[in-house]
């Protein structure tokens, strides 16, 4: 038996932000909280949604989201969404935003704390489908959590935790790539490379989907196509869409599962001194997972050379490796100020992670340890 569900409803074009305002009424919700972060209210981002969605200029707005939200700022704006009054939430930038609004939506509705709710704790099933609705607006062309289960939160203690449920899923997605054009070039090649590694990882995951593997295939080749161009001139249109379409089918295929590279990148995002970026850290980690999944995986890598438009003997693992070099991403962890110091526990945190079940090659601690030793 598989399970195959696709939940959200997706307006997908240039121009998208000015359905906002009809959306939500769909909805029959009229008291949204905005919820975003202080690069986005920078960025003049909020200015142009307020402008040209349609909502009041009076919704309230919490943009206190730190990049690797935490469970102290979810409560805030928990505690803003209840002093305003408000019936819904429109998450307004990357992940880090969705994936706090998401918590937002749980906590407003769901008693804390919120680690009960995790998924390696078996909060799933405490997860109940009555929560305020989510809408997100990316303007970041990665995450997918637009369309995904899982909102990824660090607790106080550090770790960063997948709380994951068909109901954690936004009610609708406003996907406009205009959003994304004042995206700096290296946001852009690093979450768009959180896209790449979606697609990878779902498509190698053991389990039975073969509508999301399509889905992954063909937004790998997307991706792979568009990353340079959009990273070379933001404003080119084209390459902007591609890429906010690839990232939305990366996470259209999460309901197969993830692998090593997300098990290793959740517990390093949490490092809170480092601040890492998601994206950043899965391209960096995703040679050396490739290399240890190799055994075992041949057929996929097959299939993931064709879609990539490589040569049937091009080593996959260098050509993102490369990939990752012309996009000027760093190439190593060190290079990211990370030390071998953590990397124990890292590696018993990765073991524990919900991705690791879905990676194609059973991977414990030691095998972790090997992997950010050769990244590092
Ligand atoms: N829920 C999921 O399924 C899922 C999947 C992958 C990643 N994530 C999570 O998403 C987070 C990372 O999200 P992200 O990579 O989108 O980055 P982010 O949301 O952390 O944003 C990074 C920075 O980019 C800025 N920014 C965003 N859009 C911009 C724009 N258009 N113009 C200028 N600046 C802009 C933000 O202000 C921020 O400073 C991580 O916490 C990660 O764990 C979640
Ligand atoms: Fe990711």
């Amino acid at each position: 038996m598989a399970l195959i569900q696709y939940l959200t409803r997706i307006q997908f074009q240039a121009g998208a932000i000015s359905l906002l305002a009809d959306e939500l009424k769909l909805l029959g919700v009229s008291r949204p909280m905005i919820v975003t972060d202080r690069g986005i209210v920078a960025a003049g981002l909020l200015a142009t949604v307020l402008a040209r969605s349609g909502i009041g200029q009076d919704t309230p707005v919490f943009d206190g989201t730190p990049e690797n939200p935490t469970e102290a700022a979810a409560q805030d704006a928990v505690a803003l969404f209840k002093a305003s009054g408000c019936d819904s939430i429109v998450a307004i930038g990357g992940g880090s935003p969705i994936d706090l609004a998401k918590a937002v939506s749980l906590l407003a509705s769901h008693p804390g704390p919120l680690e009960q709710y995790a998924v390696i704790l078996g909060g799933m099933d405490l997860i109940t489908a009555n929560k305020p609705p989510v809408i997100a607006v990316p303007t970041t062309a990665g995450t997918g959590s637009e369309v995904g289960r899982a909102a990824l939160l660090t607790l106080e203690d550090g770790r960063k935790l997948g709380f994951i449920s068909p109901h954690m899923i936004p009610s609708v997605a406003i996907c406009d790539p205009d959003l994304t054009i004042g995206l700096p070039p290296y946001l852009t090649a690093a979450t768009g490379m959180d896209a790449v590694t979606h697609c990878i990882e779902t498509f190698l995951s053991p389990r039975f989907n073969p509508v999301a593997d399509a889905i992954a295939l063909d937004g790998l080749a997307r991706a792979a196509k568009w990353i340079e161009p959009a990273t070379r001139d933001g404003a080119d249109a084209t390459a902007r869409h591609e890429m906010m379409l690839a990232a939305l089918q990366g996470g259209l295929t999460f309901q197969k599962g993830l692998g090593a590279v997300h098990s290793l990148s959740h517990p390093l995002g949490g490092l809170k001194a480092l601040r890492l970026h998601h994206g950043t850290l899965n391209a960096v980690l995703l040679p050396a997972v490739l290399r240890y999944n190799a055994p075992g995986s041949q057929e996929k890598y097959a299939r993931i050379r064709v879609a990539l438009n490589l040569s049937e003997d091009a080593d996959i693992a260098d050509e993102m490796a490369a990939l990752a070099q012309r996009l000027g991403l760093p190439a190593r962890l060190g290079e990211m100020g990370v030390t071998p110091d953590c990397f124990e526990q890292i590696s018993q945190y990765a073991v524990k992670d919900h991705s690791t079940a879905s990676n194609p090659r059973p991977v414990g601690a030691p095998d972790f340890l090997k992997i950010l030793e050769d990244s590092l």
